[in-house]
C-alpha cells in the first residue's frame, strides 16, 4: 500500500456516488464506505465498487465487546475490502479480537484486509480532550498512547489528525500506517473538524493516507477537486 488520497464518499444517494466513480474510468482510486453509505447500501455497494477494481476502506469503527466484534469482522472480511478500523478506545483484547475475526473471515489464499485503530477524532480538540472526556494529556500524548496500544495490538495501524504522525512515527515506528482525515484544501472551510491540516502539510508531516470528504464531493465540480487536493499533495513530494 502506497501513500495516497482515500476519498470518503459520503453522499446520500446511491446515485451521487455512482456519478462521482463514473468520472473515474481511466483510474483506480482508493475511496471510503463509511456509516452513512453503509447504512442505507449495504454490502451490495461494496461489491460495487470493488467490481470497479478501486480499493475501499469500509469505515464502520466498531466498538464493543471482543466477541461481538470478533463476529462482526469475520462477516465483514467475506467483502473483500482492503482497510478496516475499530476505535483503539475499545482496548486490547478487542483489537485482538478484531484481527482474529478478519482472519477467520478472510477468503482462504487471499491476505486478511488491513485494520487500523481510530484514536481520537478529527473532531476532538485538546479542550474537549480534557473537559468532556477528562483526559488530562496534551493531544499528541494522548493519541500517541492509543497508537502504542494499537500497535502493541498487531494492528496495522491507525487513524488520527495529520498533526499527531511525526510523534506516532517515533512512537510506533515509520512502517505503521498513518490514515489522516481532517483534511481542507487552503481557504476550504474547517467545518465540524477541529485538528486540519492541507494534504501538502498532511505529506511533509509523513501521513501514509490522507482521507477526503467535503473537499471533493461538496465541490463545484469534484473531479477537479480530486485532482486539486492530488497536485497538493504530490507537489509536495519529498523522498
Ligand atoms: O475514520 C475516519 O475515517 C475518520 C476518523 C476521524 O477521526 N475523523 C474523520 O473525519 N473520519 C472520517 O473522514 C471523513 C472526513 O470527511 P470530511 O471532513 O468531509 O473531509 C469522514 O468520512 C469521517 O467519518
Amino acid at each position: 500500500m502506497g501513500r495516497s488520497i482515500i476519498v470518503a464518499l459520503d453522499y446520500s444517494t446511491r446515485e451521487e456516488i455512482r456519478s462521482f466513480l463514473k468520472e473515474f474510468q481511466q483510474e483506480s482510486l482508493f475511496v471510503k464506505v463509511g456509516m452513512e453509505a453503509f447504512y442505507q447500501f449495504g454490502p451490495s455497494l461494496v461489491e460495487e465498487i470493488k467490481e470497479q477494481d478501486h480499493q475501499l476502506f469500509l469505515d464502520l469503527k466498531l466498538h464493543d465487546i471482543p466477541n461481538t466484534v470478533k463476529k462482526a469482522m469475520k462477516g465483514l472480511a467475506g467483502l473483500g475490502v482492503d482497510l478496516v478500523n475499530v476505535h483503539a478506545a475499545g482496548g486490547r483484547d478487542m483489537m485482538q479480537s478484531a484481527l482474529e475475526g478478519l482472519e477467520a473471515g478472510s477468503p482462504s489464499g487471499k491476505n486478511r484486509a488491513m485494520c487500523i485503530g481510530v484514536t481520537h477524532l478529527t473532531s476532538t480538540s485538546e479542550e474537549m480532550l480534557k473537559q468532556e472526556l477528562h483526559i488530562n494529556k496534551r493531544m499528541k500524548d494522548a493519541v500517541v498512547s492509543l497508537a502504542s496500544l494499537t500497535k502493541a495490538s498487531g494492528l496495522d495501524g491507525v487513524v488520527s489528525s495529520a498533526l499527531e504522525v511525526p510523534w506516532i512515527k517515533k512512537a510506533c515506528g515509520q512502517s505503521f500506517l498513518t490514515v489522516t482525515p481532517g483534511i481542507r484544501l487552503e481557504g476550504d472551510l474547517a467545518q465540524d473538524q477541529k485538528r486540519v491540516a492541507t494534504p501538502s502539510k498532511a505529506r511533509s508531516l509523513g501521513s501514509d493516507f490522507i482521507v477526503v470528504g467535503r473537499s471533493i464531493t461538496a465541490a463545484e465540480n469534484p473531479y477537479e477537486a480530486y485532482y486539486k487536493v492530488k497536485k497538493d499533495w504530490e507537489g509536495s513530494y519529498v523522498s
